[in-house]
């Protein structure tokens, strides 16, 4: 389960619904252009909360479908609906996902044990692994070190998708879980993460990034820190380009200059202007 898994991106039409054909045109250029070795279906890059139960579980069918046994997936199942996410850990266990993810549960502030709970009741149907999505950015909740150890005491929970700035504790579960799988989120810190010898990356900008990205992760892990440094200099350019022109939106567009159909974002996500469209084009053409 180890290596880059692009955070994959849902292609929507004008409506919000899933464009099926565009869907397939993403994972293909993932696996066959930018050559990921996996994919993280429906998380925050793909929206997965703003769609509903129906639409999560389509998207987990198209993608596998499309996949076959190419590359890794991992679903992200969390959902502040704990119902919801064990029934999506069943489906995606039925239909041959290598390994479920969960976001910590968030906008009420859950304690540690509502936490622990959150995740044992997940689990409780199924025997496929989980990875924890730790992103206290975004959920408001941050665990430290002995929280993450008392989750990884239940064996199915193999790892953690560690999306936060600390370098500190990334370290430190590091050296304390050296048997557990710890993927590095924020693509614009991955050299920092690969030398910490994390054992993979998950992102979004790996969508049109993504060999960039594995060049990134591969120097590290062989010492080749120059090297590495330069491409995560170029990397962070077009990230910050990103980031400043709209994350997904940017991202969606460019990949709609590769021929790839990554259509609109859903509402309540607004939708670029004609300025910032062409902005999008431009990085691409720059990048990609
Ligand atoms: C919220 C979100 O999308 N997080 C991603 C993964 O955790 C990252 O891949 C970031 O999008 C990326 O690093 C840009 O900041
Ligand atoms: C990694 C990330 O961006 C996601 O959860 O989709």
């Amino acid at each position: 389960m180890k290596g880059l898994y692009t955070a994959l991106m849902c292609s929507f039409d004008e409506q919000g619904n899933i464009n099926e054909q565009g869907l397939r045109e993403i994972v293909r250029y993932n696996i066959e252009v930018s050559e990921v070795d996996g994919l993280y279906v429906n998380g925050s890059t793909g929206e997965n909360f703003l769609i509903s139960t129906e639409q999560k579980k389509q998207i987990f069918e198209i993608v596998k479908d499309e996949v076959g046994d190419r590359v890794k997936l991992m679903a992200q199942v969390g959902s502040l609906n704990v119902d919801e996410a064990a029934e999506l850990a069943q489906f995606v266990t039925n239909l041959g996902y290598d390994a479920i993810s969960a976001v910590t549960p968030f906008y009420y502030k859950f304690d540690f044990e509502e936490i622990k709970d959150y995740y044992n009741t997940i689990l409780e149907g199924v025997d496929t692994k989980l990875i924890i999505y730790s992103i206290p950015a975004l959920t408001g909740v941050s665990m430290n070190l002995e929280q993450f150890g008392e989750l990884f005491e239940n064996e199915k929970i193999i790892g953690v998708k560690f999306t936060a700035p600390d370098f500190y504790l990334l370290e430190r579960l590091r050296h304390a879980y050296p048997d557990k799988l710890i993927y590095s989120g924020f693509d614009e810190m991955l050299l920092s993460a690969s030398v910490l010898n994390v054992d993979g990356a998950i992102g979004s900008t790996f969508n049109v990034n993504g060999k960039r990205a594995k060049q990134i992760f591969t120097l590290a892990q062989s010492g080749r820190i120059d090297e590495a440094r330069e491409i995560q200099k170029v990397t962070n350019d077009l990230i910050s380009e990103i980031l400043e022109n709209g994350l997904y939106q940017t991202i969606k567009e460019m990949l709609e200059t590769q021929g790839v159909h990554a259509g609109y974002v859903r509402k309540p996500m607004k939708r670029l202007s004609e300025e910032k469209l062409l902005k999008a084009r431009s990085i691409a053409e720059k990048y990609l």
